[in-house]
């Protein structure tokens, strides 16, 4: 690994994370278009609308248990013995008045009988023909479930800005709601520059490499689903650089980019830049992605990621992750980070924010640690791939002991 000099580090022209991500999420407004999608076509899109309930949930007193439905006054100190006046069944209620002295035999889910406010669950209950007896150490009222417990009529369910995933459209579709108003859904375009690039399936000659950053952008946008639009490598020449830009601004709402952000090689990437439109070239005191260029090129976004590998998907998760979102309309909170000890030496030089890449697992006390995951240069793209996590290490930071505590950052929840 080859060592950077440390005069590099502390740049007063760069700019903070916090600082960078404060500038993008103020330029940012969100789309404004909506349409209106059946549930399941709705999946993962974003909500443009809040969902007031139309009904209660439960809708009716219902049983929680398998058992028999009675009045909690008839329950004392002692065993009591009740008559069985019929049976309710979900979706077949029973029709009657539970009276003193009486019960039903009801099932799970089934709509509780008039009268009845109590059930015991059938284990509890010894059975001879029509005369049921239960046991002392019951309360009155237990094992019912009341109407809108859950959720009551004209309550919020779900607010402007959510993603509805599965638990949203299922939760959606137990109101009734057959359809919902949404964001349309955002278009992305990318392409890769760069003389060095091969695309896959072309043979390599001396001093190229494949491009794989069209690759990593395209799974990273696939799993934010957005439309999107590849364009390819484009070949260093003026020409087909505007062209590429011009196109991908007049059909997205966001262009990407990777590689030709830092010192001079880019000029064809920089004139075009600035002849459609205003962008500005930052340097992030962040490790890796020290490079990156933010603003609009005609009436897209315009995100210009550094060429390295990691670093692409670094700044793209650090910005250009939330400002999509922000862009389509989506409340998201800042991404879940946590302290665990690491379990090695993690070598860090103060002046720059790194997001390494780790490894959170459990040791074998079952406690969580992190580990680096290989080496941490910017073009090690099987560390990403081996990695579960960023390691977040401040920008003051030097050299971190094994066993301190460290910011994780997940890549993924449950899915
Ligand atoms: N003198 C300086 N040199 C560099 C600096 C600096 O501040 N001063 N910064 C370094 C850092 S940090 C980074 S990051 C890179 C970023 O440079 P660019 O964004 O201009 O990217 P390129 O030079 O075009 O490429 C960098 C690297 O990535 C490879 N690459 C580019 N595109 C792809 C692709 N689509 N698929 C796979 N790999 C790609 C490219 O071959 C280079 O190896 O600059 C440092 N230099
Ligand atoms: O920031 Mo560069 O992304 O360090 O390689």
């Amino acid at each position: 690994m080859s060592a950077k000099p440390s005069c590099d580090e502390f740049d007063p022209n760069n700019l903070r994370v916090d600082q960078a991500l404060e500038q993008i999420q103020h330029s940012i407004t969100p789309v404004q278009e909506t349409l209106t999608l059946p549930l399941m076509q709705a999946h993962n899109h974003i909500l443009a609308e809040a969902i007031r309930s139309p009904l209660n949930v439960p809708p009716y007193k219902n049983s929680a248990m398998d058992g028999y439905a009675l009045r909690g006054a008839d329950l004392g100190d002692n065993e009591i013995t009740l008559d069985l006046i019929g049976t309710a069944f979900a979706g077949n209620p029973f029709d009657g008045e539970v009276q003193g002295g009486q019960c039903v035999r009801i099932m799970t889910g089934a709509k509780l009988p008039d009268g009845a406010d109590t059930v015991i669950m059938q284990e509890h209950a010894s059975v001879d023909s029509e005369r049921i007896t239960f046991g002392s150490g019951h309360t009155p009222g237990q094992n019912v479930r009341h109407a809108g417990e859950d959720i009551a009529v004209e309550d919020v369910v779900l607010q402007k800005g959510q993603r509805l995933q599965a638990a949203e459209i299922g939760l959606l579709a137990s109101l009734g709601v057959p359809e919902v108003t949404v964001a349309r859904k955002l278009k992305v375009a990318f392409f890769s520059t760069g003389d060095e690039l091969r695309p896959v399936g072309e043979v390599l000659e001396e001093g190229q490499i494949y491009d794989s950053n069209r690759y990593t952008l395209y799974g990273m946008l696939k799993e934010l689903d957005v439309e999107i639009l590849d364009l390819g490598v484009i070949r260093d020449v003026p020409e087909a650089i505007e062209a590429a830009f011009e196109q991908a601004a007049d059909q997205a709402d966001a262009v990407i980019t990777s590689g030709g952000v830092s010192v001079g090689e880019a000029d064809y990437v920089k004139t075009t830049l600035d002849k459609l439109g205003e962008v500005s070239f930052w340097k992030i005191a962040m490790k890796p992605g020290k490079p990156l260029a933010f603003g609009r090129v005609k009436n897209a976004w315009f995100f210009g990621l550094p060429g390295n590998p990691v670093s692409v998907m670094a700044t793209f998760y650090q910005f250009a992750l939330p400002a999509l979102r922000q862009l389509m309309g989506e409340t998201a909170g800042p991404p879940l980070t946590f302290q665990v000890p690491c379990s090695e030496r993690l070598k860090k030089r103060p002046g720059r924010t790194d997001f390494q890449r780790g490894i959170l697992q459990r040791d074998e006390q079952g406690n969580l640690t992190v580990s680096a995951a290989g080496m941490q240069a910017s073009h090690i793209l099987s560390g990403m791939s081996r990695a579960n996590c960023f390691i977040i290490l401040p920008l003051e930071a030097d050299n971190i002991e094994p066993g301190s505590l460290v910011e994780v950052q997940p890549f993924r929840g449950l899915m």
